[in-house]
Formats: structure tokens, C-alpha cells, sequence
């Protein structure tokens, strides 16, 4: 179980609370306009950003103080997934270990995650020799082998045409299937938040609102959803 208890986070003069609890293997959907503070948020629970007031748990262990790398939580952001001197397994390789001293078993455990995304073979590939979608699988790769219980993603396809951006969505989904983490996505796009997400919180006017559930909330929005939903 994830909580935002009390939580105020603040970026300059930018103020955004949260106060709700997210059941674990929760796949919740962030939404709502541009500024409104969903990035802050995700780096407010990755721990890049450290609350003003308020704390973040999970299964009610206290993560204020806890650096991002040994945080339940593994993310991916819209850019700059990929390091682009490195070689696929390399950069899937660095979830394991950030040293890159990987062992054979690390070794056959990233080959396996390349082939779970659809990439077998292509090892010792560099990301400039792949395809949006192709980088997209990698990272996700990634964030596999590092087994985190909580995946946070930050519009990571948002590049992609729809196809592509509905087939990743989908691969996320059967990963979360199999893994059981607990997911959170910021995302644009409320057809996004209907294929994967059971949950929906809309962030806006300085807050993010406890979580609804998804196909509710944009058959009946209320005037925040509403608003940005054009509606
Ligand atoms: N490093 C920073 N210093 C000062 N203010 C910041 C910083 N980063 C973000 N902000 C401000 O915090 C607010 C929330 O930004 P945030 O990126 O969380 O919004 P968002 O909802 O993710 O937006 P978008 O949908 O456009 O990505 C914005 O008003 C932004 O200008």
C-alpha cells in the first residue's frame, strides 16, 4: 500500500497536495492540465523532491530520508531513458547493477527481459540503431530487471503514434499482470487511462484528488476532469 499522508510538495513558488492511499497493484492514472504538478508528484514519491510537509509510505514503512535508488520504485520518464553509448544490454544492464559488473546470471537475466519486450538479439545493439518503439521496449526492459514494486511513468510513450503508444500500454499492462507492481502514469491521454488504469487521480488547482475509479470518473467527470476533458 503506497500513502500520501498530508503530503505538500513544493517546486518554487508551486505548491501541490495529496492525502489518499493507493492499494497495492493499484494502476492508477494521473491526470489533468499542464502545470498542474503530476511530475512533481512522481518526484515527490521517487524521492528526487523531498516534502515540505506530509510524508510518503509504503506498507507502512516511512521512505522520507530513503535515496532514490534504494526506493521501492522504478521509473521512466518521457526522454532520456537510454544512455546512448551503451549497448541495450548495457543500458538494461544498469538496473541490475549501476556498476555494470554484471555476473552470467545478471547476463541471462537481461537477455531474458530484452526478449519478454520483443528485442531478442539485439544485445549489443546502441539506441541510436533502434526505432522509437524499439527504445521505448528497452527501457521498459529496464525497469524489469529491477523488480521494483512500484512503477512510476512519467508520459514515457507520448512520442509514439497511437498504435505503438496502445501496443507499449498493453506490454505494460501484461508486465504489471505478471509482476504485480503497483502502477502510477502520468498521462494526456484519457484512452491511455481507460486501456490500463483502474484508478484515476485528477491533479489540479494545487492538489491531487484521492483516486477514483477510472471509467467512472470520465463517464461522469466532475468540473476539474470536465474542464480539461473539454466537456
Ligand atoms: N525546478 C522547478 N523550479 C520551480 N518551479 C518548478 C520546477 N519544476 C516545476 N516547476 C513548476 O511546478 C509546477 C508543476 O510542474 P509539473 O512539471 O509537476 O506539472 P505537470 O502537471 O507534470 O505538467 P505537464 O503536464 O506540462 O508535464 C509548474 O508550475 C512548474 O512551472
Amino acid at each position: 500500500m503506497l500513502t500520501l499522508d498530508g503530503l505538500r510538495l513544493t517546486q518554487g513558488g508551486f505548491s501541490l497536495t495529496a492525502d489518499w492511499t493507493l492499494p497495492k497493484g493499484a494502476r492508477l492514472a494521473l491526470i489533468g492540465p499542464s502545470g498542474a504538478g503530476k511530475s512533481t508528484l512522481l518526484a515527490g514519491i521517487a524521492g528526487f523532491l523531498a516534502p515540505l510537509h506530509g510524508r510518503v509510505t509504503w506498507d507502512g514503512t516511512d521512505l522520507t530520508g530513503v535515496p532514490p535508488g534504494k526506493r521501492p520504485v522504478a521509473m521512466l520518464f518521457q526522454d532520456g531513458n537510454l544512455l546512448p553509448h551503451l549497448t541495450l544490454a548495457q543500458n538494461v544492464g544498469l538496473g541490475l547493477r549501476p556498476d555494470l559488473r554484471l555476473t552470467s546470471d545478471d547476463r541471462e537475466t537481461v537477455s531474458s527481459a530484452l526478449a519478454r519486450v520483443g528485442l531478442a538479439g539485439l544485445d549489443a545493439r546502441r539506441p541510436a540503431a533502434l526505432s522509437g518503439g524499439q527504445q521505448s521496449r528497452a527501457a521498459l526492459a529496464r525497469v524489469l530487471v529491477m523488480r521494483r514494486p512500484i512503477l512510476l511513468l512519467d508520459e514515457p510513450f507520448a512520442a509514439l503514434g497511437p498504435a505503438l503508444r496502445a501496443e507499449m500500454l498493453d506490454l505494460v499492462s501484461a508486465v504489471l499482470g505478471e509482476t504485480g507492481a503497483t502502477l502510477l502514469m502520468v498521462t494526456h491521454e484519457p484512452e491511455d487511462a481507460a486501456r490500463i488504469t483502474d484508478l484515476i487521480s485528477v491533479v489540479a488547482s494545487g492538489r491531487a484528488e484521492r483516486p477514483v475509479p477510472t471509467q467512472e470518473a470520465l463517464d461522469n467527470p466532475g468540473p476539474e476532469l470536465g474542464a480539461y476533458l473539454g466537456r
